[in-house]
């Protein structure tokens, strides 16, 4: 059984999510020959099984492995898949498949995304982050030294296949990672998504029920939406990025080796803090980022003395204009909204709600 949520585009694909869906991938990629199959080795088998089906459709799958999570999203594995494609004399008739968690996909869709001036590419997530905000969207990218995915394009996929089945092997800290930006998707479009963790927050972490795959097609729905009328971030889409200007700038100074799910819940209730001591939320709904957090074990606090790291760190975000730092709050349940230029003294007030 499987939920088709279309993405309007352009161009227009589909998330197909649910169970036995990987057929979707040579049906999105059809008329390729050869398609690069870009891996981590713990996702070696399923990748092998998706290469099974693209070779019993007819194209001829090439694999090629990468380092595991965000060791392999920088310009040096970039540069080695760039070397697997020449090898294999890819065309513009073939293709590239990313088959792993966000930090996979991210890469190979900018392999794809550069190979040629651009190839298509399928996303087959394997992980809670991925499924419902990474392989969504067209954003992909890899980090650099200064800051967290600072290179990329938007090079949307043919189609992203997310077979919930392969979520059993995923590290439950891993799932909890994705459920943050989950509660995100709850906080800026779909509060539904709140109460239904809330009332139940360890459901909201067993595959077998039906509340985790509620979550996940809701976290889709908020993110489909979203990028089908602003695929390039010209405005609406950067509600998407609520929380994780500090985030990034955890990830940055820790050198990725932070799961980007729990930076972003450390970023959402420091955007919270931020927009209550601006005077735009209300104490309740600050107050409430945290229990839902805590709720799914995802931490919400910081090292106090990490502040000046940090603050440099944010300098580099991408909403930055100049010297000007613009960051995603809340007006409100669901209500996102901008503020730009908040003064030092802000800045540090809220940090000083995280910082322990
Ligand atoms: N492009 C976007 O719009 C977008 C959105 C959100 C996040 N991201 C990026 O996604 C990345 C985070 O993604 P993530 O949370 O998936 O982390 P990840 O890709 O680093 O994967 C986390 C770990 O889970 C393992 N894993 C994944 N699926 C598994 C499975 N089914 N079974 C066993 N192990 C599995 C991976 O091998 C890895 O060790 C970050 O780089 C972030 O910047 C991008
Ligand atoms: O899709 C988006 O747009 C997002 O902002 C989703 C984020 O969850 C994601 O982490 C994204 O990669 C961040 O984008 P960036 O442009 O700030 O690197
Ligand atoms: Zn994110």
């Amino acid at each position: 059984m499987s939920t088709t949520i279309p993405v309007t585009g352009p161009p227009p694909y589909d998330v197909v999510v649910g169970h036995d869906v990987l057929a979707s991938v040579p049906a999105a990629l059809a008329g390729t020959q050869r398609v690069a199959v870009i891996f981590a080795p713990p996702l070696a088998a399923l990748a092998e099984r998706v290469a099974a089906l693209l070779t019993a459709a007819g194209s001829e799958p090439t694999p090629v492995p990468v380092p595991d999570a965000e060791s392999g999203k920088n310009a040096e594995v970039l540069a080695r898949c760039w070397d697997a494609l020449g090898a294999a004399g890819f065309t513009r008739s073939d293709a590239v498949v990313g088959v792993g968690g966000g930090a996979v996909t991210d890469l190979a869709g900018f392999v794809a995304a550069t190979w040629l001036r651009g190839v298509r590419w399928a996303a087959v997530p394997t992980s809670l982050l991925g499924m419902v905000d990474a392989a969504v969207g067209g954003k992909t990218g890899i980090n650099t030294a200064a800051g967290k995915n600072l290179v990329g394009a938007f090079h949307p996929p043919a189609v992203v296949a997310a077979d919930l089945d392969v979520l059993r092997t995923l590290p439950p800290a891993d799932l909890a990672a994705g459920l943050a930006e989950v509660v995100k998707c709850g906080f800026i479009a779909d509060p539904t998504i709140l109460k239904l963790i809330e009332a139940d927050p360890a459901a909201a972490q067993q595959l077998d029920g039906e509340i985790l795959p509620e979550l996940v097609e809701r976290a889709i729905r908020v993110k489909a939406k979203v990028v089908s009328t602003d695929l390039h971030e010209a405005g609406l889409r950067e509600v998407l990025n609520y929380g994780h200007t500090l985030g990034h700038a955890v990830e940055q100074i820790e050198g990725y080796q932070r799961r980007h799910g729990e930076a972003v819940a450390i970023g959402l209730v420091y955007a919270a803090a931020l927009a209550r001591h601006a005077g735009r939320l209300d104490d309740a709904t600050v107050e409430r980022h945290r229990t839902v957090l805590q709720q799914l074990r995802l931490p919400t606090t910081y090292r106090a003395d990490a502040w000046p790291q940090l603050r440099a760190a944010m300098n580099i975000d991408k909403k930055t204009r100049g010297a000007t730092l613009r960051f995603v709050i809340l007006d409100g349940l669901a209500r996102p909204a901008t503020l730009e230029g908040p003064s030092e003294e802000l800045l540090a007030q809220a940090y000083s709600e995280v910082a322990v």
